[in-house]
């Protein structure tokens, strides 16, 4: 399904609005969902908001648009608490949960009920229609979408108002490779016109050419804030085969490095370079049949950072 092209928009005076967070906390019951949560979502990036299963993305989606009180700090939009202002579509664009719709209404019924609501023309209606590709189904029942046009619809419902500031919970779910593509090209074009774009995903492979700012939490606590280019540049270690395991991982550690055994029988070791590695190990006399850098996918990064936050490691239930 091939989405329309739309031109960009120039939008004077309503770009640049800041997302902060301020020990932002969630509990329900015994369960905290957001934990001291504080952090800076800027204007003009796609940032991404990654966490695992359970992290509390969703919660704190929500918590920024005034949908769920938070049990504690603040969270403001420009400075502003989202319950303070008039909300609508024409303050912030989300996408939530794309089932979360009448199924006996045609698409253009939804949007143009939606567009009613905030005082949006009803010509709004059809430009985001073809925006996501829809235009050609507008008038089917929404009962009959796959789920990849029920997350177009959800995104066309996020642009409806053509906000300054968009949030978009696991927007990838359902969405084959071309609308992958279509997706990331979207919020790259979104970003590009000063807007705010804050995307979930519990993978990080799906914001690989999408977010170039990162936002991982773990257990509702933030992990990490940083660049992507920051993020892919940590991930650096070195491999190593030696007949005396034990005797270089002693020497790497009094030296800071960290070893590891991998699963072939060699050492993953971090926190050295591995000119200091053979270095040390000629000095203590040390063969090595290895040495290898090493720098880890994005995604083989976000799962050790994540590893000990995972709520239900292998499918385990707690
Ligand atoms: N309304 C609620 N009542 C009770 N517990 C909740 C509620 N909403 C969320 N939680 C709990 O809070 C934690 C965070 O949930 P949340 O949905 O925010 O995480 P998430 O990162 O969006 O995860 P997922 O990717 O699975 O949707 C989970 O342990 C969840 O069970």
């Amino acid at each position: 399904m091939a989405a329309g092209a739309t031109p960009a928009r120039h939008r004077p005076g309503s770009v640049g609005e800041v997302i902060e967070l301020h020990a932002l906390t969630k509990r329900y019951g015994p369960t905290t969902a957001v934990d001291d949560l504080t952090l800076t979502v800027r204007p003009g990036h796609v940032t991404g908001f990654l966490g695992p299963n359970g992290a509390g993305k969703s919660t704190t989606l929500r918590m920024i648009l005034g949908l769920t009180r938070p049990t504690g700090g603040t969270v403001t939009v420009a400075g502003v608490r989202f319950v303070d202002r008039p909300r609508g579509l024409r303050h912030a664009g989300a996408l939530l949960d794309a089932g979360d719709v009448h199924g006996g209404r045609s698409a253009a019924a939804h949007l143009t009920a939606l567009a009613r609501g905030n005082g949006i023309g009803r010509a709004r209606v059809d430009e985001v229609l073809r925006e996501v590709g829809l235009a050609g189904v507008a008038r089917r029942r929404i009962g009959g979408f796959s789920l990849g046009m029920r997350q177009r619809l959800g995104i066309a419902a996020a642009l409806l108002g053509d906000p300054p500031v968009l949030l978009f919970d696991e927007p990838f779910n359902g969405l084959d490779p071309e609308g992958v593509r279509w997706v990331r090209d979207l919020f790259r074009r979104l970003a590009g016109e000063g807007r705010t774009v804050f995307v979930s995903s519990h993978l990080m492979s799906e914001m690989e050419n999408c977010a170039d700012r990162l936002v991982v939490i773990g257990r509702g606590r933030l992990i990490a804030e940083q660049s992507l280019a920051e993020f892919a540049g940590t991930r650096t270690s070195v491999a190593v085969r030696t007949p005396e395991a034990a005797a270089l991982t002693a020497v790497l550690a009094a030296e800071g490095g960290s070893a590891h055994p991998d699963d072939a029988g060699g050492l993953v070791v971090t926190g050295l370079t591995a000119e200091r590695i053979g270095d040390l190990a000629l000095a203590h006399r040390i063969a090595l049949h290895e040495l290898t850098t090493r720098t880890a996918s994005l995604e083989e990064a976000f799962m050790e950072l994540t590893a000990a936050s995972v709520e239900y490691p292998g499918g385990k239930t707690r």
